[in-house]
């Protein structure tokens, strides 16, 4: 049970999607109620998922032990200053280096205050997901609002809240929780310089989960599940030339450069200097130097002439092993409570996905792997871009992977049963046991192997 509404999509998004899931799960299983099935994802997507997961570096030179210990403490101080019950905290059993926080929640107890600040759609989804409120995230709050006032916090889903505002209509704004004022009305709305830093710290959220901000940045990397997974069915292996092509800000390049333990070459690409940047500070926080990274439009990064030690474009064959967990609609999220996303714009994903797919195969050498990935839940940018795939290049065939904690790929015709028992998706509300490896964010895998010939 939650108090938080159903994932909101435009009508032409929310029936394309629709009809599209329906149809796929009526050609696995005619006699399962489609509608209901949709019903509870959308809900789903609405939440936060109940685990926090924390990818810990290898690198850093602590055992598996020291490291859980030393993140155990700082998560039991943050929840102590709180006045939170210690949440459980362990090494997941299955994906290596990762450690997983059991969250709390709904909290349908709480009692509401009557002083009630109003925060934009990004700042409440974080404090769904265990941020503070950061004064740059409220829209409006009461007049005379000073700091230590405790106050109740709601999420402006239908961006309806206007800066400044003093008061709002309570139906229309989405309950997160209950914190204590840090920044005054007065400074935050009357006064000439910008504040930063947290505005209301949270102290009865409505989902508890710890908050990240600085917290062991140079031995963990919070990462959701699926992605972990995606830098382990990569499978680098250290001396290899491996492509990370649209990579900002960083997560998996950080991932894949610890698994090769800086031995090899590692080039990240991504279409701007400021993401670039991202990855960057990255891998600085985790000491990672050999990474290569280039601001670099990955649909043109294969040619017949380039060199082999420069940056990019670069020659086909040229590597190992290539990511490609490229631009997609992102409609996995969670927690999503409103995305206006058009259809035209959805519609516009597969096209620049095969794009770069069609780059990651001529610049994958042949006997190489190249790893799929999207945190969407379309049919468009994962199965059938798969079938694509496998029509496109004869080249290619899907692998298993190791580990599999999601589910096979959706039927869609064309595609063998074998091989959507290859695939990997992460679909929220599919399982009823709640689980770190079911509760997740939406999420889907493949693993491609180019044939030696
Ligand atoms: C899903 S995000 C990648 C997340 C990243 N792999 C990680 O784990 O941190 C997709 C990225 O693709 C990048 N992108 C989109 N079009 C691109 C292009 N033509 N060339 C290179 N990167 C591109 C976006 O800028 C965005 O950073």
């Amino acid at each position: 049970m939650s108090s938080l509404p159903p994932l909101v999509l435009t009508p032409e998004v929310n029936n394309h999607l629709k009809c599209s899931l329906l149809q796929s799960w009526q050609l696995s299983s005619p006699q399962e109620d489609g509608s209901a099935k949709y019903d509870k994802l959308v809900r789903k997507l609405g939440t936060p998922p109940l685990f926090t997961t924390l990818r810990t570096n290898p690198m850093a030179g602590r055992t598996h032990k020291d490291l859980l210990d030393v993140v155990k403490a700082e998560i039991a101080k943050n929840y102590n200053e709180k006045g939170w019950q210690e949440p459980c905290i362990y090494y997941h059993s299955v994906v290596k280096n990762l450690i997983v926080v059991d969250g709390r929640g709904p909290d349908l107890d709480l009692q509401k205050h009557d002083k009630q600040v109003v925060v934009d759609l990004a700042c409440g989804m974080a404090v769904l997901r265990g941020a503070d409120v950061f004064a740059q995230g409220i829209m409006g709050c009461p007049l005379g609002m000073s700091e230590e006032d405790a106050v109740s916090v709601y999420c402006d889903v239908n961006h309806t809240c206007l800066k400044g505002a003093t008061k709002f209509q309570e139906g229309s704004m989405v309950f997160v929780g209950n914190g204590t004022a840090r920044v005054s009305r007065e400074k935050l709305f009357c006064s000439k310089e910008s504040v930063s830093g947290v505005g209301i710290s949270m102290t009865q959220p409505l989902f508890e989960a710890p908050c990240l901000t600085d917290l062991c940045s140079d031995l963990i990397f919070p990462q959701n599940l699926p992605s972990v997974v995606v830098g382990q069915t990569l499978d680098p292996k250290q001396g290899e030339t491996i492509l990370d092509m649209c990579a900002s800000p960083g997560g998996k390049t950080v991932h894949i450069a610890s698994l090769m333990a800086e031995k090899g070459r590692l080039v990240a690409l991504d279409k701007s200097q400021a993401k670039i940047d991202k990855i960057k500070k990255n891998a600085e926080n985790w000491n990672l130097n050999f990474i290569e990274t280039y601001p670099f439009d990955a649909r043109r990064s294969c040619t017949d002439s380039a060199d082999l030690c420069g940056g990019p474009p670069y020659p086909p064959g040229m590597f190992d092993r290539i990511l490609l967990d490229g631009p997609c609609s992102a409609l996995g999220q969670r927690p999503s409570s409103n995305n206006q996303m058009s259809l035209k714009s959805l519609k516009s994903y597969p096209c620049l996905q095969r794009q770069l797919f069609q780059q990651a195969v001529k610049l994958l050498r042949p006997g190489g792997t190249l790893v799929y990935s999207t945190c969407t839940i379309t049919m468009e940018e994962n199965e059938e871009l798969v079938l694509w795939a496998l029509q496109t290049f004869s080249c290619l065939s899907l692998a298993t992977m190791e580990p599999h904690l999601g589910n096979k790929g959706r039927a869609c015709a064309g595609l063998s049963g074998e091989d959507r028992d290859k695939l990997q998706l992460f679909l929220p509300g599919c399982d009823d046991q709640i689980s770190p490896g079911t509760d997740t964010i939406g999420f889907f895998i493949a693993k491609f192997l180019k044939s030696s010939s």
